[in-house]
């Protein structure tokens, strides 16, 4: 990683959350359109926060294996800057949509290096990966972390962290991965859905204090 560790703060589901977050620094909101999530938010609802939502704050929105009318549908009404494919979706699925996207990679089971790019190589459009802690194939958003040392350091697209981070564990994971982003959802809530405004202000302050 060279600069400022980037944050994604995902699982928006208001406007005064999306403010609030991008007031404490985020550069991307993540709104999540799978429909088994407590964060999921409506049509309505998002493309509300995406009009919201300041200047030069991206907004991402998070499918897991969606048909694929329903993100043709979502991408119709919401003015979304990127998208994230949380599931096992093909290359062939995630290119279809012929917009920027980042592809999910759950790091459970995948604890060779070489196993991540064998993975990622096939993605060749993606802009960018995102490392969890499911395993491959599993559904992510487990709220667990994995082993950060196993974090890709050499691979050629930018990798955001995410999995079971919190202000407090941060530094550690920003020291051992040194990745270009990180991704929190529940770690900054009060509840599902729900934001807290003190912890979402403590990563952030964190995450800038732990980079560069
Ligand atoms: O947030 C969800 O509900 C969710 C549901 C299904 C797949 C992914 C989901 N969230 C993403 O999971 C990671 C890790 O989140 P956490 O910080 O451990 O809670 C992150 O990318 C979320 O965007």
């Amino acid at each position: 990683m060279i600069g400022r560790c980037r944050v994604k703060v995902c699982g928006l589901t208001s406007v005064a959350d999306a403010l609030m977050v991008s007031a404490a620094g985020a550069d991307a909101l993540g709104l999540v359109f799978y429909p088994n999530s407590k964060r999921y938010v409506s049509i309505e609802q998002a493309a509300a926060i995406c009009t919201a939502v300041p200047p030069f704050v991206a907004t991402v929105g998070l499918f897991l294996d969606a048909e694929a009318c329903w993100v043709e549908q979502v991408l119709a009404a919401v003015p979304l800057t990127l998208l994230q494919f949380h599931g096992s979706e093909t290359p062939a699925y995630c290119a279809q949509f012929q917009r920027p996207y980042i592809k999910a990679v759950g790091m459970k089971g995948l604890t060779a290096r070489g196993g991540f790019a064998a993975y990622a190589d096939q993605y060749l459009d993606a802009q960018g990966f995102l490392v969890d802690s499911h395993a491959p194939g599993a559904a992510g958003g487990t709220g667990e972390i994995f082993d950060w040392t196993q974090v890709p350091q050499d691979y050629p697209k930018p990798i955001i962290l995410a999995g079971g981070l919190t202000p407090d564990n941060l530094a550690e994971a920003i020291r051992l991965s040194r990745v270009y982003a990180v991704d929190v959802s529940s770690g900054v809530e009060a509840r599902p859905g729900i934001k807290d405004a003190a912890k979402v202000w403590a990563f952030i302050k964190k995450a800038n204090a732990d980079s560069a």
